[in-house]
């Protein structure tokens, strides 16, 4: 596992614990959502993992590396999209990218030109004078063509009208490699739909569900019903009928996995880890 996260205890100064006994872990070549209300922890876990901010207990560490040590060659590895990047004042584009790029040993300019060139933006502009959702596609862009080991963006669509949220998923999807690991944290589960192959839900200060996407389309059936079949593990009205989570039988033709159906499950509790993985799938009648 590229990413191993054990027995993390975290809480900020003089509040409740935020992650008690959290365990994760991500196979290399991965590109995760992480899922999970506001306030459930995504962003301090991808400081954690970051070495942004330091566990009370447990152990953190992203291939070799150790995150709260911060060396050199771990990061020159790890890029982090946050909400509001730090620039200094009046840089352009192009400026940025000379001072910041030198930081990255893989980072590739013609790459960050095209991905630029790909969200409609031209490396002259003043960082000062974008929109936020211009200056996040700045970043994004950045942080893509740094061709990092490990990627954590941290509600990378916020900020991005529509149709940029597509050329998101165009450039994310075109610009990663198999040594690549790409975390994603958002609360808009629909902005990470095809483009993650793994999901993972934090809530409650733990990693409630970790799975591959394949592998839940493989033993979970998601669709719609007009009434409510028996055996269902979790159902939402939906219009005049129903959706639906149920166990896929055998020979039953897959489903792609609705993410925020999936989401929802797990937050109500209707679904866990157990009751997908160690139920047998039951055979066709
Ligand atoms: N610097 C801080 N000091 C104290 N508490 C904090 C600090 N930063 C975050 N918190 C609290 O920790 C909890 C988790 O915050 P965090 O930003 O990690 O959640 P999140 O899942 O990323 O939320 P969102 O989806 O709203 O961005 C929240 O209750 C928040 O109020």
């Amino acid at each position: 596992m590229i990413v191993s996260v054990k027995d993390l205890n975290f809480s900020y100064p003089k509040r409740q614990p935020l992650f008690e006994e959290l365990q994760w872990s991500v196979p290399a070549g991965s590109v995760v959502g992480l899922l999970g209300r506001n306030g459930a922890g995504k962003s301090t876990l991808l400081h954690l993992l970051s070495g942004l901010l330091f566990p009370k207990s447990g152990a953190i560490a992203l291939g070799p590396h150790i995150p709260k040590d911060r060396k050199p060659e771990f990061l020159e590895q790890i890029f982090l999209l946050i909400d509001e990047v730090a620039y200094p004042g009046n840089m352009s584009i192009a400026m940025y990218e000379k001072v910041m790029g030198a930081f990255y040993p893989d980072f590739d300019s013609c790459q960050f030109d095209q991905i630029l060139t790909d969200f409609g933006l031209e490396k002259k502009f003043k960082l000062k004078e974008l929109s936020l959702g211009e200056r996040k596609k700045v970043f994004l862009s950045f942080g893509l063509s740094t061709n990092c080991k490990f990627l954590l963006f941290d509600e990378p669509t916020n900020g991005l009208d529509i149709p940029s949220k597509s050329v998101f998923r165009k450039v994310v999807a075109g610009n990663l490699s198999d040594e690549q690991t790409l975390i994603i944290s958002t609360h808009l589960v629909a902005d990470v739909e095809n483009l993650i192959d793994r999901v993972a839900i934090l809530d409650n200060g733990k990693i409630q569900l970790d799975a591959d996407l394949l592998e839940l389309s493989d033993r979970l059936l998601f669709s719609t019903s007009s009434s409510l079949p028996d055996h269902i593990l979790h159902s939402e009205k939906f219009g005049t009928g129903y959706q639906i989570i149920r166990s896929r039988k055998e020979n039953e033709a897959q489903t792609p996995v609705g993410l925020e159906l999936l989401f929802n499950a797990v937050l109500s509790k209707s679904l866990d880890a157990n009751s997908i993985f160690q139920s047998q799938i039951p055979q066709m009648l």
